[in-house]
């Protein structure tokens, strides 16, 4: 509690809608700031499940955006999410008038005025973390401790015009570096900014991350720290594989390849602020603040002591193959799928070529499918390949690990214990990245995927079943 020594580095400290979900979890939040000077600058999530089926205030406020959107006025919208922050405030005895304003907030949202439905529902998303960080401020206070809610506004957080999918100007490093720390800690709610016209826009889901990361960057802290409800990052994901073996330390390119792929704990854009800022994180669980967590660093920091590092899975993707004869031969075939591409915004994530065959691999999530048809449509009109398939049914399955580059046979290593338990394998691409492998397979055969590969490199290790 309070300032009796001077604070020597500067720590920014977000945590995960898991650790802020009730007030008894905002209390171990509490008294995980008090414990360390250093933790000057606070990120906020908005509540998370506080239990198995439970939903997110987020999701809550999606519900909500969606309700108004089509004329649903119904108050029950509102009484739902407010309960989540009263549950906490008076967990604090916050004054009332915080709560009053909290709820007024939640009430006069369909009442602003927005550019469209998408401005409309970034809008209502951005205030499960914005109500947050101002009733943890209030929290904060009460429990003797000087704080301050942040609004990113005020503090120059500008984002693309993007409204739900955003990503961060580079001003915003300008603007962070007028901001002054002192003695009070800061308050900022995570997930999103605002676009050069003064609109909400929010990160891609997950993206309070991406806010702690680029506090971290712009306000040059020592440290980034991202607590979360697991006492580490393990080498695959801890709902596919029975006790994974914890990370200790990687690198800040095996933590983008892994969440890239499925480890949703860390968000996978949230690393390139760090990145660029050379900031560590450090990854660490609220419920068990004394573990050391997993430490995320530069290259020259980290000696590989096993070829594998972690393996992913994501079900995210879907694939278009196409077959023609004579591919290799054919001046701007690729060409003329990107323009298509182009033509229906949709962006590719990889692009696997043989002499006559081409896949395409796309992040489901930006496809619907009536573009999945008519893109399909144009590309079989003006390409005519022999064969061009659609395959929604698409996983990719990521190992990762720097210690790949000294160690020879790793992909045999990767795909005989799939082999063995006959999973097929569609696609294989190791090419640009040297410390990454990447398997295209069937979407119901990723989890046993990762579980086999995990126990082939990690052994004795119990698999779920
Ligand atoms: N490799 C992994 N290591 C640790 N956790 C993982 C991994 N892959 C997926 N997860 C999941 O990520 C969850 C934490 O991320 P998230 O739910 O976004 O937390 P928060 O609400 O704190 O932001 C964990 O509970 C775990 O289920
Ligand atoms: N609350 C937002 C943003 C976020 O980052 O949340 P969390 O830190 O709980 O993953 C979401 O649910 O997407």
């Amino acid at each position: 509690m309070g300032t009796s020594r001077e604070w020597k580095l500067m720590k920014v400290v977000k945590f995960g809608g898991s650790s802020l979900a009730d007030a008894a979890h905002v209390e171990k939040v509490v008294q995980i700031v008090q414990a360390d000077l250093d933790r000057k600058v606070v990120v906020t999530s908005a509540p998370g499940k506080r239990f198995a089926g439970d939903i997110k205030v987020t999701d809550l406020l999606i519900k909500y955006a969606n309700a108004t959107l089509t004329g649903d006025t119904d108050p029950k919208y509102v009484a739902d999410i407010f309960t989540r922050y009263e549950e906490i405030g008076q967990g604090f005895n916050v004054p009332e008038a915080v709560l009053a304003d909290i709820k007024a907030k939640l009430e006069s949202l369909p009442k602003q005025s927005y550019p469209n439905d998408d401005y409309l529902m970034a809008a209502f998303k951005a205030h499960g973390e914005r109500l947050n960080a101002e009733l943890f401020a209030a929290c904060l206070t009460q429990s003797g401790t000087k704080a301050r809610f942040v609004d990113p506004k005020e503090a120059g957080i500008l984002l693309s015009d993007d409204p739900n999918q955003a990503s961060v100007l580079e001003e915003t490093y300008d603007n962070l570096k007028k901001i002054k720390v002192g003695d009070e800690k800061l308050v900022f709610p995570g997930f999103f900014g605002f676009t050069k016209n003064g609109y909400i826009a929010t990160f891609a889901r997950g993206g309070s991350d991406i806010t702690g990361s680029i506090l971290a960057r712009g306000l040059n802290a020592s440290l980034y720290e991202n607590f979360t409800d697991v006492d580490a990052i393990f080498a695959a994901n801890p709902k596919i594989v029975d006790h994974p073996l914890p990370i200790t330390k990687m690198t800040f390119r095996e933590m983008r390849e892994l969440s890239y792929a499925g480890f949703s704990v860390f968000n996978d854009e949230a690393i390139i602020p760090a990145i660029q800022g050379q900031v560590p994180i450090n990854v660490k669980n609220t419920n068990n603040p004394d573990l050391p967590g997993t430490l995320i660093v530069p290259e020259k920091d980290v000696t590989p002591t096993r070829p594998v590092t972690g393996i992913a899975g994501s079900n995210r993707f879907a694939a278009l193959y196409l077959h023609r004869y004579l591919l290799n031969k054919q001046v701007g075939f690729t060409l003329k799928i990107l323009n298509i591409l182009y033509k229906y915004g949709v962006s590719y994530e990889h692009m696997p070529s043989g002499i006559d065959d081409l896949t395409i691999i796309f992040d489901r999530n930006q496809l619907d499918t009536d573009t999945i048809h008519k893109m399909c449509n144009d590309i079989q009109k003006t390409l005519n390949p022999d064969t061009l398939e659609w395959i929604d049914d698409y996983a990719i399955i990521m190992v990762v690990g720097e210690g790949m580059r000294a160690k020879i046979g790793t992909i045999e290593n990767i795909i005989r214990p799939l082999a063995e338990h006959g999973i097929a394998v569609h696609m294989i691409n190791q090419g640009a990245s040297r410390i990454s492998i990447m398997l295209g397979t069937r979407e119901s055969d990723a989890d046993d995927a990762v579980k086999y590969i995990y126990q082939h490199f990690f052994s004795n290790a119990k698999l779920k079943v």
